[in-house]
């Protein structure tokens, strides 16, 4: 089924704007006919020498004039009260799809891309929702009436409107391949660019060190050359199927008047202005359907990219919610047999098992690459092995619902991002509700109000952009009391504590040997943090060499 046909039935969940879009497009097109057709008979009348009543058919041309200029006042609204809500709608559903099925486990695309692409796509469909189901309905209706009004009036205008119409829907079916390949084109120039210019802006400080920031400009402006190129090629296809359309129009309008001019004698006087009006009134109907086929290229390609945003597949299928209680069945976190592979070739975790239980901090370690962090983003859920169950709290992380898993396991993953705002605004981003003590209680675990944090204002220190104003080592402390502050039964911390100064990885090595009921898996490759665990795994080449009390 055409991307286009599947994103229609959305207008049907806004029936009311709809309709009221559709029946002023009615009006405002029977209006301005009726307007035109009234005025020719009444000159065609007044020709032949029988004028009508001027002050009744006057009035009634007034009237006809304001209900069109009230019903085009009301199309407008409505068809963008129409459009902006089905927006809205389809933004939601991109934003459901994206959030199931993203991180993309074979990195198929980047992310960004995806996202960027997706929402100028959406803005693509505001024209099909806002100003062309309901006017081309409109137009198609208006278009029969006319052609078949000034048909009965003197059939010989079939041979002008006949060949017409087939030239004027030929010409955009026939550019119509051209038109979704200069679209696709021009799509994934513009992505690339506004991807690299995000790229570039949020490396600047690399980039400058590197110097290779003019490098950079010159990639950005090669880029918008191209994408320049392309759409002038869009531009002058456009020109050119527009100027086939315009002429096509002019055709139909001399034609018009060439056979009014040749039948005259075989028309009663007064229907000769009237069967030029009518005749010339299809016109603007037929130039609203020519203007649809000319887009519908770049229609159909941004209809298809966002079906295919729709489809895709979720990276983790959610358990079903449940009222039940999932009471803690006490076995910390449990890899049972766990394999997995990133691209189906090379096997990144194979067959792991180890149990971390409730109080007990378990350093995950091993060689760059080994699966460390694969291990995290699996017992995070962010996918589901190939083989073997993952046991969260005691249950098969599968038939967790999502929230479920969200509150029982806390990660900080490396480089954990800090969001703009505040230090309190960054501790409560999981948990909008906490109460001061507990954030105040994790900010303390993790060193935030400690004297040597160098925060002096505490929770209520504002972290910059994107953590900006903060050191490595204060970021890695917000986002350690962030997990902290839902309590999780589960934590992990994936080189959390890599970027802390001596006196916080010391703060943390006290709180990790702390006495909890918390499970606790640390990666990492300082001593002194592998030395406040319990006990260390050792990973290497996806598989576990070494599960020890000691190392
Ligand atoms: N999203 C991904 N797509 C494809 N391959 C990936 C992806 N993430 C990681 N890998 C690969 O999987 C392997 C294990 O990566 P992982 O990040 O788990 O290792 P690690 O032990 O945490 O390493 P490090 O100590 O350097 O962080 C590596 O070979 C890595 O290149």
């Amino acid at each position: 089924m055409s991307a286009v046909r599947r994103l229609l039935p959305v207008i049907a969940s806004r029936p009311r704007p709809l309709i009221e879009t559709l029946i002023c497009n009615i009006v405002v097109q029977l209006g301005t006919l009726g307007l035109a057709a009234g005025l020719a008979l009444l000159i065609g009348r007044t020709l032949a020498g029988d004028p009508a009543d001027i002050y009744v058919a006057g009035a009634l041309l007034a009237a006809a004039a304001v209900v069109t200029a009230l019903a085009t006042w009301r199309e407008s609204m409505a068809s963008h009260d129409l459009a902006y809500g089905l927006i809205g709608i389809l933004r939601d559903r991109i934003f459901t799809a994206l959030r199931r099925s993203l991180p993309d486990r074979r990195r198929r695309r980047h992310s960004g891309d995806l996202t960027s692409t997706a929402l100028a796509d959406v803005e693509t469909l505001e024209w099909l929702y806002a100003h062309t189901v309901a006017q081309t309905l409109t137009a198609a209706l208006v278009l029969a009436i006319t052609v078949t009004v000034s048909v009965l009036i003197t059939p010989w205008l079939l041979l002008i409107w006949v060949p017409l119409l087939v030239a004027g829907v030929a010409t955009p079916w026939l550019t119509s391949r051209v038109a979704r390949r200069q679209a696709a084109a021009l799509a994934v120039d513009g992505v690339t660019l506004r991807s690299d210019m995000i790229d570039t802006v949020h490396g600047l400080r690399e980039l400058r060190a590197a110097n290779a920031l003019d490098r950079r400009r010159r990639q950005i402006a090669a880029r918008t050359a191209s994408m320049t190129r392309m759409q002038a090629k869009v531009a002058s296809r456009l020109g050119l199927e527009r100027g086939i359309a315009d002429a096509l129009l002019a055709l139909a309008a001399l034609g018009s008047l060439a056979v009014a001019a040749l039948t005259h004698d075989t028309l009663a006087p007064e229907l000769v202005p009237l069967a030029f009006t009518v005749s010339t009134a299809a016109l603007a109907p037929a130039a609203q359907i020519s203007d649809l086929l000319r887009n519908a290229g770049t229609l159909r390609e941004s209809a298809h990219r966002i079906v295919e945003i729709l489809d895709r597949p979720p990276a983790t299928r959610d358990a079903p919610p449940s009222d039940e209680p999932f009471p803690d069945l006490g076995t910390g976190l449990e890899f049972r047999d766990v394999s997995f592979t990133y691209d189906e070739r090379t096997t990144t975790l194979d067959r792991v098992s180890f149990t971390i239980r409730p109080g007990e901090t378990v350093a995950l370690v091993g060689p760059s690459g080994a699966g460390k962090t694969t291990c995290a983003r699996l017992a995070l859920r962010l996918w589901d092995p190939d083989d073997g169950t993952i046991l969260v709290a005691g249950h098969d992380a599968t038939t967790l619902p999502d929230t479920r898993l969200r509150e029982l396991v806390s990660a900080v993953p490396q480089d954990a991002p800090v969001l703009t705002g505040t230090i309190e605004s960054n501790l409560r981003l999981g948990a909008p509700t906490a109460s001061a003590h507990i954030l105040e209680d994790a900010a303390k675990q993790a060193g935030i109000v400690s004297p040597d944090a160098g925060l002096p204002r505490g929770l209520a220190s504002d972290v910059g952009e994107r953590g900006a104003a903060l050191s490595g080592g204060q970021r890695a402390r917000v986002a350690i009391a962030r997990a902290l502050v839902n309590r999780p039964a589960i934590l992990i911390l994936d080189e959390a504590t890599a970027a802390l100064d001596p006196e916080a990885d010391a703060a943390i090595s006290a709180f990790l040997r702390r006495p909890s009921t918390r499970a606790t898996l640390v990666i990492a490759h300082r001593p002194a943090t592998i030395a406040a665990c319990d006990r260390t795994i050792q990973l290497r080449d996806g598989r576990i060499v070494l599960d020890d009390h000691t190392m």
